[in-house]
């Protein structure tokens, strides 16, 4: 991420600075300001970070908005009581709608999103105790140890430390175990499942973490304006975040200020000068959005922040992380106990039997390669054991465990860790925090201390066993680089370093070899060699011979879903029937 190229402490003196130089109309547009990035934060996560469009966040912005004016206004509670209803009203609105539409996969969130976003804002709208469209007045200035905040500085002030606060805790939050799980998300829910994740579970939280920055939004909104109405919570509002988001940069944390900086400032600055430009008003500013945000999408797809860290070419610090191991966790069984035991597996699709009765072991210790032509049914088999698929009949057992029913993170959880047979990384962190999302369940601190800063103790010993199986796979200089930007045989050894961070008694690779140079597949021989000089348990699918020869111990060769041998490799090879799946002819 480019957000911790430059620390917020210079931009925070600038902001601070601000009313010593502005009038007060602009404190206040200031104000409104921060209040707009506040929410756009919660879309960079939602969004940026995990993949979830909403048009609804406006929505949530009301919630928070009409808590404090109808709690203040009506039972003349304390604005510093209510900002925690506001925010528990809406997280918990957010926490039901997500659980209801979070499960459903495609653009079913964006959908709903629209759904609820015109919703509320007509339930407000029409319910009398609100103040119908009319809305509610009245509501109190902030006042703080009996100091009245109602001017538009001291108002600045307050909006800006929570937005100071709150953007500290999300880059906290991104900085830490959850927050690589959270960025892992987005490239697929299995990559998040295979190192232990609950997708599912951290897609809500994000949803509920930006439901209540919006909510913080609202409150203040609230005591911004003394006034609200149904206008600015509604959709046309949603759409404006997203935009403030895209444009600002929707990966990116400073995006979420850049973006409500700039659309906030053109669009004051267009309804000032399109009407007397064109000679008439009609909200022309909105068809000027729209071709800067062809602009944006054009020249600068990931945002003006982003746009603006390249050219000035600002590189970040080399991480100071130490190469020792974390103690290994895990008690590791006896070299050549049988770990994993497969029994009278079958697996059919329709009428083809992808997997047919089939039967093996694997030993601790040593390196099994699952081998076979195309179509033989190895991946197959490999999704059977790794939790992706379940079995037809028959059984699977992992240290004693039956696990054909399992899903992949209960697996991880037990010991098995796995690669893709296409790569799955998250091309956005670096090399290291790749290796360190692969010791995920080695740590326990959850959100809150991630977001407080109070995980740095485990986030050290979780990053230097990341760099331990750096340097052991031979990519510790790489460990700043970012992932997406190494070549392919470096990202499969990535990923065997992520998987090795979860300290396995199972390595599952999967085709590690398809798609390498020759040079590149040597290099991950050497490697697959030293794992198996360490003694690391490695079953391997693989249907290239000549590779897995010099590295497994055993080898079980596939063919139309049934096993045609299992032996040593050399026996293997010269095996007739072997030959002849292989070749087609003696
Ligand atoms: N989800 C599926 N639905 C239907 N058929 C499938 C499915 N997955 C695999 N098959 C079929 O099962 C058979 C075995 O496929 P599988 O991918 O397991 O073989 P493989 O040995 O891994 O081949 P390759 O080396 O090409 O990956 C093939 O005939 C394939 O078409």
């Amino acid at each position: 991420m480019t957000d911790r190229l430059r620390g917020p402490l210079p931009w925070l003196i600038v902001a601070a600075l601000l009313p010593l130089v502005l009038g007060p109309y602009h404190v206040a547009l200031f104000g409104y300001i921060f209040i707009a990035a506040l929410v756009t934060l919660g879309i960079v996560l939602l969004t940026g970070v995990t993949g979830l469009i909403s048009f609804g966040q406006a929505a949530f912005v009301g919630i928070g908005a009409y808590t404090t004016a109808y709690l203040t206004t009506t039972l003349a509670m304390s604005p510093w009581l209510t900002l925690p209803v506001a925010v528990v009203l809406t997280a918990g609105a957010a926490a039901v709608i997500g659980a209801v539409t979070l499960r459903m996969s495609g653009h079913f969130l964006a959908i709903a999103s629209l759904a609820w976003g015109i919703s509320i804002y007509f339930l407000v709208g029409n319910l009398p105790y609100f103040g119908g469209f009319n809305g509610l007045s009245g509501i109190p200035a902030l006042t703080l140890f009996g100091i009245d905040l109602r001017g538009e500085t001291a108002m600045y002030y307050v909006i800006l430390s929570f937005l100071a606060a709150s953007i500290w805790a999300v880059l906290n939050l991104l900085d830490s175990r959850v927050g690589r799980a959270i960025r892992s998300i987005r490239h697929g829910a299995a990559l998040a499942e295979s190192v232990g994740a609950d997708p599912a579970r951290l897609k809500i939280a994000v949803f509920v973490i930006a439901a209540a920055l919006a909510a913080l939004a609202g409150w203040l909104y609230a005591h911004h304006q003394r006034f609200v109405n149904p206008t600015p919570f509604g959709i046309h509002m949603g759409i404006e975040y997203l935009f403030m988001a895209v444009i600002g940069g929707v990966s990116s944390v400073w995006g979420a200020v850049i973006g409500a900086l700039v659309v906030t400032l053109m669009k004051q600055a267009l309804e000032d000068l399109l009407p007397s430009l064109l000679g008439q008003s009609g909200n022309f500013e909105i068809v000027v959005f729209g071709v800067l945000m062809l602009l944006v999408l054009q020249h600068a797809r990931q945002g003006l922040w982003p746009w603006l860290i390249e050219r000035t070419g600002v590189r970040r610090a080399p991480s100071r992380v130490a190469a020792d191991p974390m103690p290994a966790i895990r008690a590791k069984p006896e070299p050549g106990e049988a770990i994993l035991r497969i029994d009278r597996v079958r697996k059919s699709f329709g009428g083809l039997a992808a997997v047919d009765e089939l039967s093996f072991r694997a030993e601790a210790g040593r390196v099994l390669g699952l081998l076979g032509p195309n179509g033989a049914g190895k991946s197959t088999m490999f999704n059977l054991i790794s939790g992706v698929l379940p079995v037809s009949s028959g059984e699977i057992r992992f240290l004693d465990r039956r696990i054909d029913r399992e899903r992949s993170r209960v697996l991880a959880a037990q010991g098995m860790a796995r690669t893709f047979q296409h790569v799955k990384l998250v091309p956005s962190m670096t090399v290291l925090e790749n290796a360190a999302l692969g010791a995920h369940l080695r740590g326990r601190h959850g959100l809150l201390r991630a977001a407080l800063r109070l995980d740095r103790a485990e986030e050290a010993r979780l990053l230097a066993e990341a760099a331990y199986q750096l340097e052991r796979v031979g990519l510790f200089a790489q460990r700043d680089e970012l992932a997406g930007n190494l070549p392919l045989g470096q990202q499969r050894i990535l990923e065997i370093a992520r998987a090795l961070a979860s300290d396995p008694v199972l390595l599952l690779l999967d085709e590690p070899a398809a798609g390498l140079r020759y040079k590149e597949k040597q290099a991950l021989a050497r490697l697959l060699m030293r794992l198996r000089d360490d003694g690391v348990t490695v079953l391997l699918v693989e249907h290239d011979m000549d590779f897995i020869l010099g590295i497994a111990d055993r080898l079980v060769v596939m063919h139309y879903g049934r096993k045609l041998a299992d032996g040593a490799p050399r026996e293997v090879q010269a095996n007739a029937d072997v030959q002849l799946a292989y070749l087609g002819a003696d």
